[in-house]
């Protein structure tokens, strides 16, 4: 499998890196959130634009980003817009959502972009291809806040995301059992040994699906959630436990 270098860190080399996400609606709140995420010092930084009420505000939009880019120094930043069909804080159209990517992407503050792999294949192409051009890493994703696919339907999502050209392939699931959190763990696994060309981020979201968060160096996810203040997502461990039991768990 190829690893990813972002910056500083790479993705498919040593532990799984801790990605704290930056939410807020206002300038103070995200302010205060980064501060939170610089105190954890985590290994890179998401900021959850679809949590910003001033989003679709271009200026606002660049602004932000220069302000994040300064702010965060040489720490990674992950740029995600989170649509309400997966989870996210607001509703976008498909020019709009397209429209963001192309403007964070020409802002060259963003050292990786999330495109949702559900807004379409072919959009997911064309943001990987120019992307690319630009030194942009981009994570494609793809969320079920309600249930976990069967195994060969994570692996075929998946495989769509690597097929799609995507740097690194994410996907976040939802357990109602036990079983749920095997079937993602195992699918991860699956996908780790016998199809992945590209670095996998997977999580079993909730309660139930914390331990798919602290044993990715295990199973095959270089990548996990924490929080440092707000979580973006159910489940999610704060830094400085993930931290404790990501080393906990070394497989070196
Ligand atoms: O896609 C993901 C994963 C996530 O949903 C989680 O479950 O930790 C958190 C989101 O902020 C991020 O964009």
């Amino acid at each position: 499998m190829n690893q990813v270098t972002v910056r500083n860190i790479t993705f498919g080399e040593g532990r799984p890196k801790i990605c704290v996400p930056i939410t807020g609606r206002t300038g103070e709140e995200i302010a205060l959130r980064t501060a939170e995420l610089k105190a954890a010092k985590p290994d890179l930084a998401e900021w959850r634009a679809d949590w910003y009420e001033e989003v679709f505000d271009r200026e606002k939009l660049e602004t932000m980003l220069a302000w994040l880019r300064v702010e965060l120094g040489g720490l990674p930043l992950l740029v995600t817009f989170r649509t309400r069909e997966e989870g996210g804080e607001q509703s976008i159209s498909a020019g709009a959502y397209e429209d963001f990517l192309r403007t964070v992407m020409d802002s060259g503050q963003a050292d990786l972009i999330d495109v949702e792999l559900f807004r379409g294949e072919e959009l997911l192409r064309d943001i990987c291809k120019e992307a690319k051009a630009q030194g942009i890493k981009v994570i494609a994703s793809s969320h079920d806040f309600e249930k976990t696919p069967a195994k060969e339907k994570i692996l075929a999502r998946l495989i769509r995301m690597q097929d799609c050209g995507a740097d690194l392939l994410k996907l976040a699931v939802m357990p109602q059992t036990a079983e749920d959190v095997l079937t993602l763990l195992s699918a991860t696994l699956e996908m780790k040994e016998q199809h992945a060309k590209q670095p996998v981020v997977t999580m079993s979201m909730g309660a139930k699906g914390a331990v798919s968060r602290l044993t990715g160096e295990l199973f095959g996810s270089v990548m996990t959630f924490g929080s440092a203040g707000v979580a973006s997502a159910p489940g999610q461990v704060s830094v400085p436990e993930l931290k404790a039991a990501l080393e906990v768990l070394r497989q070196a």
